[in-house]
């Protein structure tokens, strides 16, 4: 598989928003960046290298479970772009409602959760990967892996185009 991101062309995507790591040059902002990312792609993954070649043992899990139901799956490899990994966190934050946000961070970090309720460090999402599905914060690969075996991943991904997939 070729690509060092894989964001699907889109005929009707901006001309200048390609979707490759050189994203100073696309004149969007890191903000509008992501926020274009994650409208239109069902599954768009922040992670830690490649789907073809994740960089680690984290983001390699929530790809291989994603590969499971046969989705078009769009990535970004925030290893490329330290501006972009902070753009994404703030998004996250932003994109997902407080409730589903704290009970999914309770799953995924207990600790990280409990510095938060004590004021100790921001409440953006601390780390990656990150995926986004339908255009909402889902959460990391613990979460995603949670959602494969409780079969919501499954009713969540239903209705995305298979007809596309790899
Ligand atoms: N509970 C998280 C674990 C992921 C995780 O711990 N990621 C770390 C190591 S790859 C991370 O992104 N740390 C912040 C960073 O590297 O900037 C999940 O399931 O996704
Ligand atoms: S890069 Fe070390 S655990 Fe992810």
């Amino acid at each position: 598989m070729r690509f060092s991101t894989t964001v699907p062309t889109d005929p009707d995507t901006h001309e200048d928003f390609q979707p490759t790591n050189k994203l100073e040059s696309s004149g969007l902002s890191l903000k509008d960046i992501v926020e274009q990312d994650v409208k239109d792609n069902s599954v768009m993954i922040y992670m830690k290298g490649e789907p073809a070649l994740p960089r680690c043992g984290f983001s390699s899990l929530a790809v291989k479970v994603l590969r499971e139901y046969k989705v078009p799956l769009a990535a970004r490899n925030i290893l490329e772009d330290p501006e972009l990994k902070s753009a994404v966190k703030a998004f996250s934050y932003s994109s997902s409602s407080g409730t589903v946000f704290v009970d999914a961070f309770v799953v995924a970090n207990s600790v990280v959760v409990e510095r938060m309720l004590e004021g100790e460090t921001d409440s953006n999402w601390p780390t990656f990967p990150q995926i986004f599905i339908k255009g909402e914060f889902v959460g990391g690969s613990d979460i995603i892996l949670n959602m494969h075996k409780t079969g919501e991943l499954k009713e969540m991904l239903k209705g995305i185009g298979a007809a596309d997939a790899e």
